[in-house]
Formats: structure tokens, sequence, C-alpha cells
């Protein structure tokens, strides 16, 4: 696997309809064709992106599921770019919340399984969450994964950091109420662990009455934010360029500094 350093990534912002997997992978493919011709090499997509939270009926979704990664595993393949998001994932007889990278050659590089599952919403009552932090290697380089409310937790971040990760992608639905928390955060994390950070986050109202502010965000290892999307549909896309991780990391070299004796 040859892996890139320099290249354009991006994310794809929409009002996922509950239920309808159809039209959301009609509009998430649409998206993702337009960061295609424009020249990405990573289409990041938000949290359940096919179904939303329907959460009484997700079971009966699965089979229209896994059409949809089998048609973005071609997507990705025919258009030479890695596409990631979360999706629904079953196993042991239970529901995760799992977050796909497929990658440029249709490879499916990375299944996280949510860890943090969100109370507020009751995403804890319908589905297991994971046990096992993960990161890979694939053509963008080292890749760590976190799904929404995962970012208020800065310690899977630094375990990510800590296993190599240089480009964190993160897959959300993150309300309109906390946006302010959503910009902190991620710069937050993108400043400590000196990484890129591709974020996707929806825009709409789901039928419950969340609004969702979109505000997908690209920043580099320094915090700054490359590109930001608006509450509406679209994408958003910048140029990453990896060396600026070690550039960063020799300035200031936080990993060198820290006092793992201290505090792990
Ligand atoms: O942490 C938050 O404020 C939002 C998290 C969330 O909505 C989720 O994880 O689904």
């Amino acid at each position: 696997m040859i892996t890139k350093t320099t290249f354009k990534a991006g994310a794809v912002q929409f009002d996922v309809k509950i239920g309808n997997v159809r039209e959301n992978l009609s509009v998430a493919l649409s998206h993702l064709e337009h960061l295609a011709d424009q020249g990405a090499c990573l289409g990041v997509c938000p949290e359940f992106f096919l179904t939303g939270f329907d959460n009484e009926n997700i079971t009966r979704l699965m089979p229209a599921v896994k059409e949809g990664i089998q048609r973005l595993t071609e997507f990705a393949r025919n258009r030479s770019m890695a596409v990631a998001g979360s999706l629904p994932e079953q196993g042991n007889g239970q529901i995760f919340n799992t977050l796909y990278l497929i990658d440029a050659d249709g490879e499916i590089r990375i299944r996280y399984r949510k860890l943090h599952l969100f109370p507020l919403t009751g995403e804890h009552l319908y589905y297991a969450r994971g046990d096992e932090m993960v990161t890979a290697d694939t053509s963008l380089g080292r890749v760590g994964t976190m799904i929404c409310y995962d970012l208020r937790f800065p310690e899977l971040a630094r375990r990510l950091f800590l296993d190599g990760a240089r480009l964190f992608v993160v897959s959300a639905q993150w309300p309109l109420a906390r946006v302010a928390h959503w910009q902190a955060l991620i710069r937050a994390r993108a400043i400590e662990n000196q990484a890129w950070f591709i974020c996707c986050n929806r825009t709409g109202t789901d039928p419950d009455g969340l609004v969702f502010p979109g505000s997908s965000m690209i920043v580099d290892p320094n915090g700054s934010v490359l590109a930001q999307g608006d509450d509406e549909p679209g994408i958003i896309m910048a140029d990453i360029d990896m060396d600026l991780v070690d550039l960063v990391r020799q300035t200031i070299p936080v990993e060198q500094d820290r006092r793992g004796d201290i505090y792990g």
C-alpha cells in the first residue's frame, strides 16, 4: 500500500433522513462524487448516515445497510477515494455504532465500535458499546477514529496518539445546542495530539426536534481551522500535508515530554 503525504480530504454533511437508507445513500454518494471530482482522497460522512437513529427499527434496516456498504465500497474503488462514517453494525446478537473506513482500494481498513454511548439520547438503551480503541495504517497514513461523544474523552484521543495516529477521523450527530463544545473539543484534541482532524457533523432536524448545526471541520495539527461547514448540506475540503505533523511534533515535543511515569 502506497501512503500519501499530501492529499485533499473532505467531509460531506447533510440532513440524515430517519430510516430512509435509500435516500441517505443517494445523497451521500452524490456529495462524495462531488468531492471525488475535486480530487479528494478521503470523504468523511456523519454518524449513522444511512439510517439516522431509527432505534426501534434498526435491526430491520440492516440488510439495506449491508447493501449500502457494498455500494460505498464500489464507489471507493472506482473513484480511488477513501470513505468513512458510522453505521449500525450487527454482531453477537447486538447492534454497535461502528465507524467504517473503506480505503481507496475498496478494502475496509477500520471498523471501530463507539466506546462511549451518549446517555442523554438513550443511545445505551438500544446499542452495545465497543471495547477496543482502533488505529490502522491506511493509504492516508496512520488513522485514529472517534464518534461524536468520544470527543469529550481526551484519554481516548491520547491513547490513539500514543498508538501512532496522525490523522483523526470523527463522525458525528452533534446537536446545535452544544456546537461551541464541538468546535472547542476538536481544536483542543488536534492541538494536544498534534494531528489532523477531519470531522463530519450532520445538518437538519430529527423527528424529536433536535437541530444539528453541520459545522463539519478540518483542523490542522496546530489547531488552525482550514475548513468549516455552515448549517446547510454540502461538502468542505482542505489540503492535507502529513509532514506538518512531524514539524509540529518536532517543534513542541509533547510525546517526549509527557510524564507517563506520573499520570500513565
Ligand atoms: O457530547 C455531546 O454533546 C453530543 C454527543 C452525541 O450527540 C452523541 O454522541 O451522539
